[in-house]
């Protein structure tokens, strides 16, 4: 669960993206609904503690992003899509780190069979496509056993086979409602069993 206390964030010099913004976000999977340009990654970075807020108090379980950011971070999963911090690792030994020792080795395998990963993971990531790239975080993000899952656009840049192979994992996480699943995505999706919606923009 996430809890946010009057988040607010705007660019030097712009009108406010999010103008005091509270709302509690529970276990299961919500949809964070928004067109282009409403603001869904820059929240998500937000929510990440990747990017600063101008106000506001970010919670998950008893950590407070303010207080103990460290704390915070270790109970979330988020990627930017964009990143090229990993570029000079192999897909195997990022999905490791990322995914963490406690992984859930089942779920690990079965993404990577179904997002056709196998012969990619002896390669560095530089050399994979963005939604090879993609499938890496993916696995991670939800073999991983952090609470909080951020996922930003995940279907952009897959291929159909792999989209319903991760809707199926997504379906299983949806339907458990243990993990908090926060999906970025500017179009509406229908087929998962969803927690909740969050239309954006939030100002
Ligand atoms: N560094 C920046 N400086 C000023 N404005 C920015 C900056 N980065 C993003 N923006 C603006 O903030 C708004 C929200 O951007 P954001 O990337 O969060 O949108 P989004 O909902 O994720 O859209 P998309 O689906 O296109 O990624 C947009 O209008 C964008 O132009």
């Amino acid at each position: 669960m996430i809890d946010i206390q009057g988040l607010r964030f705007a660019f030097a010099g712009e009108a406010p993206l999010i103008a005091d913004w509270s709302a509690r976000i529970d276990p299961g999977i919500t949809l964070l609904y928004g067109d282009t340009g409403a603001g869904k990654s820059v929240l998500l970075r937000l929510l990440a503690g990747v990017q600063a807020a101008d106000a506001g108090r970010l919670q998950i379980g008893d950590a407070v992003l303010a207080g103990s950011p460290a704390r915070y971070q270790a109970q979330l999963f988020f990627v930017d899509p964009g990143t090229q911090d990993f570029d000079q690792m192999t897909a195997r030994n990022c999905l490791a780190q990322l995914a963490g020792a406690d992984a859930d080795m089942g779920v690990r395998d079965a993404l990577v069979e179904g997002f056709g990963l196998a012969p990619h993971l002896d390669k560095s990531l530089y050399m994979l496509s963005t939604g090879s790239k993609r499938k890496v975080w993916l696995t991670a993000a939800l073999a991983g056993r952090r609470p909080v899952v951020l996922l930003d656009e995940p279907t952009a840049a897959l291929d159909q086979g792999s989209v319903r192979c991760l809707w199926e994992a997504l379906t299983v996480i949806g339907t458990a409602r243990q993990r908090t699943v926060l999906l970025a995505s500017s179009e509406a999706v229908n087929t998962l069993p969803l927690a909740a919606r969050i239309d954006l923009p939030l100002n």
